[in-house]
């Protein structure tokens, strides 16, 4: 087993990761520990890993570092486990996987498999990026790309909530496309899409998403502005969002998202602007969770 540490990932992490640790040396196992130095350095040790027969490969992290070692380990058979060190951690609320690190390490060693299907973004400059969770382009990216880091390490996820409401003041909501399967192209000023239910932690987002199942479900935001946009961040964490006259929920396998100038952001990492086309990764990755 080889865990993948993040040191920048989350808060508290390296007495987190000592617990997890622990825990998986006192069931007799001698994991291998590698930090990453670098974004995408968590690829290239997963990839490494993966090659040289590797059975199980740990990201010690939050979703962005997740995210990095399902890229590294794609079309191998090395499984994927989760330590959630994170900030929201939202991959881990979603499968189930304990925050305690204690708990984590106890998935690790005793868990069963159980298959993810990451979805695939491609940007009109050619580059690619799997993500685990969700991809957003508009509001929700804005924030994330602007995102002061020291904050986000200071207040965790406290620190979205102080810049969204930064980005009420200022984000000029342009209007984009976005295409489903092949359909007609739909105005909106804000998409999410999602494998999973969650969203900036445990809020509910998408109540008929199934992560080990193809395909996505996409939130459409047609409407723009400040108003709508702080109603939304207050129906969230009331798990309110999908309920809201205005939200468009939709199933999708295939999404196209045409704009200028818009932001986007995958698994709370800011990942480049629109255009950008979204689909199913090639291959599903296996990954280790709790039983039942
Ligand atoms: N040594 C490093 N220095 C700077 N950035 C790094 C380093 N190692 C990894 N990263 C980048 O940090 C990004 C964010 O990390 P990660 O998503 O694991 O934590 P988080 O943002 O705190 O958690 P969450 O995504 O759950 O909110 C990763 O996508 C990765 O590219």
């Amino acid at each position: 087993m080889l865990i993948v540490f993040n040191p920048t990932a989350g808060r508290r992490r390296h007495r987190r990761l000592a617990q997890a640790l622990a825990t998986l040396r006192a069931k007799g196992l001698r994991p291998e520990l590698a930090e990453t130095e670098r974004p995408g350095h968590a690829i290239a040790l997963a990839r490494e890993a993966a090659w040289r027969g590797c059975p199980l490969v740990v990201a010690a992290g939050g979703d962005g570092t997740i995210a990095e070692v399902a890229a590294g380990l794609a079309g191998s058979s090395a499984g994927l486990g989760i330590l959630p060190l994170g900030t929201a951690n939202v991959l881990a609320w979603e499968l189930g996987v304990p925050l305690a690190p204690e708990a984590a390490a106890t998935v690790l060693a005793e868990g069963a498999p159980r298959w993810l299907r990451p979805g695939v973004a491609r940007f009109g400059d050619g580059r690619m990026r799997l993500f685990v969770q969700m991809l957003g382009a508009g509001f929700d990216a804005a924030v994330v790309h602007r995102l002061d880091l020291r904050w986000k390490r200071a207040l965790g996820r406290g620190a979205y909530v102080l810049q969204g409401m930064r980005e009420l003041g200022r984000y000029p909501f342009p209007r984009f496309t976005a295409a489903l399967d092949g359909g007609p192209a739909q105005e909106v000023t804000s998409a999410i899409v999602t494998k999973g239910r969650l969203y900036a932690g445990r809020h509910l987002l998408a109540p008929a998403a199934r992560p080990g199942e193809p395909g996505f479900q996409v939130a459409l935001f047609p409407r723009g502005g400040a108003l709508a946009a702080a109603l939304y961040g207050a129906a969230l964490p009331l798990d309110l969002l999908p309920r809201l006259p205005g939200v468009v929920l939709l199933p999708a396998r295939r999404v196209v998202l045409h704009g200028e100038e818009v932001p986007v952001q995958a698994d709370g990492d800011a990942v480049g602007r629109l255009p950008v086309v979204v689909e199913e990764a090639a291959s599903p990755i296996r990954m280790v969770l709790p039983r039942g």
